[in-house]
C-alpha cells in the first residue's frame, strides 16, 4: 500500500529510543509524524506470539484510536543458544522498571551456565503499517552478530551494549547512530517499508 500524499503518520511506540530511531529514518521523507504518547494513545497488551502479530496489534490500536495511518515496531534480541530468547519477550525481560542491565545480566548468567562464550545472536524488527481503517502490511529485517560481556557503550538503547554485529568490533552502543542506521534490523525493515509505502 502507499501512504496517501499529505497523510500524517502516528509512530505507535512508547519506547523513546525506538521512536528516536524511527523519526531519524523517516526524516528524509518529509512526512508529518506524531508520537503515540503525545496523542494520548494507550499502550496495548502484547498478546501476540510473533513479532508480526505484536507489531500488527500495536499499529491497529493506534490507527483506530487516532483515525490516522500508524506505524508500529515490534522487535527484540534472539540468542541462538537460548533457543531464540528473549525474542518477543525482550522488553518484558527488563521488568516493570525497564532496566536492561537486569535483562543483560540474565542473558549473561544463562550463557555462563551453558558455558557459551561469544553467543550468536540477532536483532529482529517487524514494522507494521495500518491504515486508519485497520488494514495492515508488515516488513521484517534482521541483523546478525554475537554478544560480548560486560556491556559497553552509552549510545542506543535496550540490548545495544552487548550486541556486536558481524564484521564489527564495537557494540551497537559504541558506534555512531548513523552507523547503526546503515545496518540495523530496524533500518532493513524500514528499507522495505519505505520502498513499498513511500516510494
Ligand atoms: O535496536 C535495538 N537495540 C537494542 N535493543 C533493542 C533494539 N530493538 C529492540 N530492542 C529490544 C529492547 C526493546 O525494549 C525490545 C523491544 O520490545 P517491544 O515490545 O518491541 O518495544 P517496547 O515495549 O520497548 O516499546 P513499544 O512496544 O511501545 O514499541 O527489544
Ligand atoms: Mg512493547
Amino acid at each position: 500500500m502507499k501512504l496517501p500524499e499529505g497523510a500524517s503518520l502516528v509512530v505507535a511506540s512508547h519506547n523513546a529510543g525506538k521512536v528516536r530511531e524511527i523519526l531519524a529514518l523517516l526524516a528524509p521523507f518529509g512526512i508529518a509524524v506524531k508520537g503515540a504518547g503525545e496523542l494520548g494513545l494507550p499502550e496495548p497488551e502484547e498478546t501476540g506470539l510473533t513479532f508480526a502479530e505484536n507489531a500488527i496489534l500495536k499499529a491497529r490500536a493506534s490507527a483506530l484510536g487516532a483515525k490516522m495511518y500508524a506505524l508500529a515496531d515490534d522487535s527484540g534480541l534472539a540468542v541462538e543458544a537460548l533457543n531464540g530468547d528473549p525474542g518477543i519477550y525482550s522488553a518484558r525481560w527488563a521488568g516493570p522498571t525497564k532496566d536492561f542491565s537486569i535483562a543483560m545480566g540474565k542473558i549473561e548468567s544463562l550463557l555462563a551456565e551453558k558455558g557459551v562464550a561469544k553467543a550468536r545472536a540477532k536483532f529482529v524488527c517487524c514494522l507494521a503499517l495500518s491504515t486508519p481503517e485497520g488494514e495492515v502490511e508488515t516488513f521484517q529485517g534482521e541483523v546478525h552478530g554475537h554478544l560480548e560481556f560486560p556491556p559497553r557503550g552509552t549510545r542506543g538503547f535496550g540490548y545495544d551494549p552487548i550486541f556486536v554485529a558481524d564484521w564489527m568490533s564495537e557494540t551497537f552502543a559504541e558506534i555512531d547512530p548513523a552507523q547503526k542506521h546503515a545496518i540495523s534490523h530496524r533500518a532493513k525493515a524500514f528499507e522495505l517499508f519505505s520502498k513499498a509505502v513511500l516510494g
